[in-house]
């Protein structure tokens, strides 16, 4: 597995061989990648055996943390048990159908079923498929269209890709596909003005409305939105936002996907986030928190509803080899196992949660921090030259969160930047005194890039 050859080897082979995801080639293979090569806890060690502290969760996904010896036991006993069966032609097997009932068991009160896919793309194009096939099955063939919003993050796939309001996502490949449409993102700081957060919320999630109004309702499936946007630099959206959504969906015949990929398994504070921010999703997207990134599965949890109509409307003509796949059953099964024993939940929503966010709120102060956002254990900042009038840097937008991460990099952090926000989304199980760490390291990158930006005469 080339665990032991020298970084320059690692790098050099990588150059000659990997396509990585989301990334310049040429400029990644100059420099060489950083080659991560294990992890134990909320720390990653790299092939020059450099220790880091994991802000960013993998991505977004190691809730319960890197190296459990219990979620090698599961997919190992699974593996030599059943190492793969398909659930097509009217087969199952015995992990997907205790997966399924665990997941029924955890999910929001009246979302009993489950459609399994490899990750949150597939999940989200199951989406896209199964809402046009219910509301064919209604007889209303004629509601297509999905509306999602700018800056939405729902995956890469043609279909999550088209969902996701991505611009540089969409130049490439001719996205979105038809009957997506878009909404503006409910991001204060940055779009709000001169309107109080709360006018502004309002104003955001009347777009909606809006929008149902110019196309037609008659002509609407559904609404996607992330509870908080995740790859979108972790908006909050402000209070007013989701109320209001939620009143919308209800007033109109369409249905509610919440994309909880991210927000799911604990995230947020509560098991999914729909559940704390008072949503009533149609359809649940879940991915990431529910294996903990060590083994690749997705899905889409469906009202009683939903499901049963699905369930009456004949062949439903949507599925993938691996929907259900029985080694990433067993070893999710035993990611929530873990996460209910431990009570991780609790632990984020009473305790380490309220911890990180007095502690990631104390950065308010930096001079190079506008606002702070949280949510149980995602959060955000944004950097600004000027705190007052919310401006933006004067280089392009990811330029200073570029250094900003690269200071994180070099003083044993991972923290993601998304433009000139910089943010975080340790694993769930992160300790009082991991999240001193993590501030004490945010607050040095933060104190290295006001060197860099105030050489450069950016403020
Ligand atoms: C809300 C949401 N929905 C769907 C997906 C797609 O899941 P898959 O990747 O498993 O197909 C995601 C994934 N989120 C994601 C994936 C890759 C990178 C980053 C980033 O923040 O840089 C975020 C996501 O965050």
């Amino acid at each position: 597995l080339r665990n032991h050859l020298p970084t320059a080897d690692l790098q050099r082979l990588d150059a000659a061989h990997h396509m990585h995801p989301f990334s310049d080639g040429d400029e990644l293979n100059a420099k060489g990648a950083r080659v991560i090569t294990s992890a134990k806890g909320v720390m990653l060690t790299d092939s020059d055996g450099a220790e880091m502290l994991d802000g960013m969760a993998g991505l977004w996904c190691c809730n319960m943390g890197h190296g459990r010896r219990e979620m090698a036991d599961a997919a190992h006993a699974q593996m030599l048990q059943l190492s793969y069966y398909n659930t097509f032609f009217q087969t199952s097997h015995p992990p997907v159908i205790a997966l399924s009932e665990k997941l029924a068991e955890l999910a929001p009160e009246g979302m009993n079923h489950v459609f399994y896919a490899s990750g949150g793309s597939e999940a989200n194009d199951t989406n896209i498929r199964l809402v046009r096939h219910y509301w064919a099955a209604k007889g209303k063939p004629g509601k297509k269209v999905i509306i999602a919003r700018k800056n939405g993050y729902h995956g890469s796939t043609m279909g999550g890709a088209s969902l996701g309001g991505m611009s540089a996502m969409h130049a490439q490949g001719g996205l979105p596909i038809p009957d997506i449409a878009h909404i503006d993102q409910p991001y204060w700081w940055g779009e709000g003005g001169d309107m109080t957060p709360e006018e502004f919320g309002l104003a955001r999630a009347r777009q909606l409305e809006e929008k149902i109004a110019e196309l037609g309702e008659d002509r609407i499936a559904a609404f996607i939105a992330e509870p908080v946007q995740g790859a979108g630099g972790v908006i909050v959206p402000p209070e007013t936002y989701w109320p209001e959504i939620q009143r919308i969906c209800d007033a109109h015949e369409i249905l509610l996907i919440v994309d909880e990929v991210i927000t799911g398994f604990g995230r947020t504070g509560t098991m999914f986030a729909s559940e704390g921010m008072g949503i009533r999703p149609d359809i649940i997207t879940v991915a990431k928190g529910l294996s903990s990134g060590y083994a690749p599965i997705g899905g889409s949890i469906l009202s009683d509803e939903v499901a049963e109509t699905i369930n009456a409307g004949g062949d439903f003509n949507h599925g993938y080899t691996y929907s259900g796949h029985p080694v990433s059953c067993a070893v999710a099964l035993e990611n929530l196992r873990l996460m209910v024993e431990e009570k991780v939940v609790e632990t984020v929503a009473a305790d380490t949660g309220p911890y990180l966010a007095e502690q990631w709120g104390t950065l308010a102060d930096h001079p190079l921090v506008g606002q702070v956002e949280i949510k149980g254990m995602m959060a955000g900042l944004v950097m600004t030259p000027d705190k007052a009038s919310r401006a933006a840097f004067s280089t392009p937008a990811g330029y200073v969160g570029l250094k900003c991460r690269e200071h994180c990099f070099a003083g044993g952090l991972v923290m993601r930047h998304v433009g000139d926000r910089m943010i975080i989304s340790p694993p769930l199980v992160i300790t009082r005194s991991e999240i001193d760490l993590l501030i004490t390291r945010a607050r040095a990158a933060l104190d290295a890039t006001l060197v860099d930006v105030q050489k450069r005469g950016l403020m």
